[in-house]
């Protein structure tokens, strides 16, 4: 497993104590929301020297953090956790009125999910959490919003915290701001303590002031600092998601081309990658992005610019939606077509091309280093193949447990050999080392009929053929299931 970079412990941790002994400054921290993000920022938070409190309203969640031990899978947090919960610097409570009246800065982080049924997001838990916070703070403190909202809601929650400030007349001045992250899961710990930049929408100088405080280590090592208005850094953060995104479903609309005309795609966003306009990175063509973010970061985005009466501005983001969905229809269709392809069928009907094959399937979560499902396009795939009648056998290193509670009646097994022992065809979906690593001639022995689609892209083709296993690639045309 790689393990993140974590800066040099005497660069950052005693940095902030040292300083608020000094000069009276930020010591404390709560960081509401103790999910992917809260609790790597609040780690991270202590890594930097604060004493920190983590609150979440999922108790089962709150002990286990206290225990030292992580409910998800990010590579070094587990260690960081542990690290601070036995250096007490770093505790995790589900009662508000601890941090109320202890700590100066509290950083929200709490889910933004697709609201159900529509694009938008759903705001109740950042409402909560904001009004929790109004009603228990009883000193001077900056609340800070992390989660990922539409254009519009620090404004909004601005005037329903000076409203709830006044309606229960507890001591203290809070003021908020608004501070994006831009953390990926599998790279969280490093991304956190050496972030790219630091976006802060502030409505005060005092704000930036604390602000630069608390990121003194990471400003100390020349990360660029970005202090605006709430809603250019609302914008900044889904702009960059929905950037991302775009850039992923452009090499993907490509795939469809070379698909249809043959061409190797991998070639191609090498060679407009090389141009340091466009840069070669997030232009891995394959099964697509999912996750608790992208996805539902551009369908808000969406939905936000169509109430400011803006429908069209952003309804390309629809297409790279649907480029993106195809993507994942694309990978069952090239699974009917290898596997009618035996019977000799030109063009079977799915059930009946998938009815009793076995399917080893490898990879379920959204990306590799996470366990996370959420909107996973592996996982999806699995399903799809499994509800036309597929026998699918799944093994991912670390997602089976979270794909197990969302899909219970996929066979979840333990190993990836297991998966592909006696199968029809094995399917690459979630690129792990453990799978980019697999010695195709021990794939060879182990399926009933070697053969591999690569839904990343990741496999060196020739050699893997050469070791008897054929691989079909994404944007690579195919003809009767084998490539063109
Ligand atoms: N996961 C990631 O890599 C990143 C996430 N974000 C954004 O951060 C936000 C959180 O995302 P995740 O950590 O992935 O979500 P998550 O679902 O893993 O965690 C959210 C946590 O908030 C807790 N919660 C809900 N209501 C609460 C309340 N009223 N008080 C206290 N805790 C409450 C939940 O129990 C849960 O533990 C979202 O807006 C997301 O878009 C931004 C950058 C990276
Ligand atoms: O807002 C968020 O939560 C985060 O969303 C993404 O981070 P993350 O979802 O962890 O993962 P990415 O590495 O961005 O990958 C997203 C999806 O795109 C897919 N992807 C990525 C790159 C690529 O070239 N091709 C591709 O299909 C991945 O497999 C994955 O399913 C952003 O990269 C983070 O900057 C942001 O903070």
């Amino acid at each position: 497993m790689p393990s993140p970079e974590i800066p040099a412990r005497s660069r950052w941790t005693g940095h902030c104590r040292q300083q608020a002994e000094e000069g009276g400054g930020i010591v404390r921290i709560s960081v509401i929301g103790t999910g992917y993000l809260g609790a790597t920022h609040a780690a991270c938070m202590a890594e930097l020297g604060f004493e920190v409190i983590g609150v979440d309203i999922d108790p089962a969640k709150i002990e286990r953090l206290a225990r030292g031990e992580l409910p998800f899978h990010e590579p070094g947090l587990a260690e960081l956790i542990v690290k601070h919960v036995e250096s007490g610097r770093l505790r995790f409570t589900t009662d508000y009125a601890e941090v109320g009246g202890w700590a100066d800065v509290h950083f929200i982080g709490v889910g933004t999910p697709q609201r159900s049924g529509e694009h938008a997001a759903d705001m109740r838990y950042v409402d909560a959490a904001l009004t929790s916070l109004a009603e228990s703070i009883s000193k001077d403190a900056l609340i800070v919003g992390k989660s990922t909202v539409p254009v519009g809601t620090a404004d909004r929650l601005a005037g329903l915290l000076a409203q709830l400030r006044a309606a229960n007349g507890l001591p203290g001045t809070v003021e908020l701001a608004w501070n994006p992250e831009f953390l990926r899961e599998g790279f969280a710990v490093k991304d956190t303590l050496t972030p790219d930049r630091i976006v802060v929408g502030v409505a005060s100088e005092h704000a930036e002031q604390v602000l630069r405080e608390v990121y003194a280590a990471p400003l100390a090592a020349d990360t660029p600092w970005i202090a605006t208005d709430f809603p250019t850094a609302e914008l900044v953060k889904v702009a960059a998601n929905a950037f991302l995104a775009t850039k992923i479903s452009f090499i993907n609309a490509f795939s469809e081309i070379t698909e249809a005309v043959g061409g190797d795609i991998r070639t191609l966003a090498d060679a407009i990658g090389h141009d340091a306009r466009i840069g070669r990175r997030f232009l891995n063509a394959g099964v697509g992005f999912g996750g608790g973010c992208l996805p539902k970061d551009i369908r808000a985005l969406q939905a936000r610019a169509a109430e400011l009466g803006l429908t069209s501005t952003m309804r390309f983001l629809s297409e790279m939606d649907a480029i993106n969905l195809r993507r994942r229809e694309r990978v069952v269709d090239l699974a009917v077509d290898v596997l009618a392809a035996d019977a000799g069928h030109r063009r079977a009907a799915p059930v009946q091309a998938l009815q009793g094959a076995r399917i080893a399937i490898l990879g379920v979560a959204f990306k590799p280093d996470s366990d996370d499902v959420r909107d996973s396009p592996a996982l999806d795939v699995a399903n799809r193949l499994y509800t036309l009648g597929a026998d699918t056998a799944v093994y991912d290193p670390e997602a089976n447990a979270n794909a197990a509670a969302r899909f219970p009646r996929l066979d979840y097994v333990d190993s990836v050999e297991e998966a592909l022992r006696d199968a029809d065809l094995a399917i690459l979906l979630t690129e792990w080392r453990e799978f980019r690593e697999l010695d195709p001639a021990r794939v060879a022995e182990l399926m009933a009929t070697p053969r591999l689609i690569d839904g990343r892209n990741v496999l060196d083709r020739d050699a893997w053929a050469a070791a008897g296993v054929p691989v079909v690639g994404m944007g690579q045309k195919v003809v009767h299931g084998a490539p063109a």
